[in-house]
């Protein structure tokens, strides 16, 4: 089994917990077709990390990620959330998810999406929690306002208030903003930054872009074609919070050339 790659977290947070998989390998099976998604992925990181995971189409990234959320289970291998199974986390509802589509339901108002979490596991919204988090993602006015009255940028801010609904311990987050422009897309990313700052949720983004990857986290794991494997562990040591100024930054270039060397090394196909 390969050795767990080690993530440093930040400082102030706690080192108890956090992300723990070991020799995780997923093969589906297809008829008589076997298809290894991915092989022997070990990985730690402290509560409240911000971990990213790039690599070339097809390597298994969402597979991680929907072994993480557990709508998919590891062949082999060992997953644990803050000392919990992914499934055990789930049904305390600790797992908020936000994808590329923000998957709005379109008759219910904003304010009804979001609660929707709560819904589903018959808790009473706390008004003042509600208000609070509209307010955190920016949506503020918009609460009673139908999905269809929202421009792109506004449903990913909806639904990642519904992914923070319940509180979560962890986030997971695939490509939430890849269908919108890049000025919107690098605005949400600033303030995706700042309620990870403002929660200290352990947070999982699968991203195709390497600048989006190095902006927000702290470390970005790189995967190989599959069957995905881990390439890298690069640790993002930029100091927070992040700012359009970062972008500047020689050392924000030298990571992103570094990161973009270790895909271009080991192209898919290949
Ligand atoms: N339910 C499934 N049944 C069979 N094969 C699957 C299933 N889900 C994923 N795969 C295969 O596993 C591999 C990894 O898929 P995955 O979606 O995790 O890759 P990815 O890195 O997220 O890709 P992309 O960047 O294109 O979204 C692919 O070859 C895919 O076809």
């Amino acid at each position: 089994m390969a050795a767990a790659q080690t993530l440093p977290g930040r400082p102030d947070k706690d080192d108890q917990g956090g992300l723990d998989l070991s020799g995780v390998t997923k093969t589906f099976h297809d008829g008589k077709q076997h298809v290894e998604a991915v092989r022997e992925f070990s990985l730690t990181a402290p509560k409240g990390a911000f971990v990213g995971i790039i690599g070339p189409s097809g390597c298994g990234k969402s597979t991680v990620l929907r072994m993480l959320a557990d709508l998919d289970t590891p062949t082999s291998g060992t997953i644990s959330v803050n000392g919990a199974a992914p499934r055990e986390l789930r049904s305390q509802h600790g797992i908020g998810v936000a994808f590329q589509d923000a998957g709005l339901l379109p008759w219910r108002s904003v304010e009804a999406n979001i609660t929707l979490p709560l819904q589903v596991s018959r808790r009473t919204p706390d008004p003042h929690d509600v208000a609070e988090l509209i307010d955190l993602v920016g949506l503020s006015g918009f609460g009673k306002s139908r999905p269809s009255r929202l421009s792109g940028g506004m449903r990913q801010r909806a639904a990642l208030a519904r992914a923070l609904i319940n509180h979560p311990s962890l986030l997971l987050l695939d490509e939430p903003f890849g269908a919108l422009d890049d000025l919107t897309r690098q605005r949400l990313n600033f303030e995706l930054q700042r309620m990870w700052l403002d929660r200290g949720t352990t947070t999982v983004l699968v991203t195709h872009s390497i600048s989006e990857a190095v902006l927000l986290c702290d470390t970005v794991v790189v995967m190989s074609p599959r069957p995905g494997t881990i390439s890298k562990v690069v640790t993002i040591d930029l100091p927070r919070p992040r700012t359009a100024a970062t972008l500047r930054e020689p050392k924000f270039h030298e990571l992103c050339d570094e990161l973009s060397a270790v895909l271009f090394e080991n192209p898919a196909g290949s």
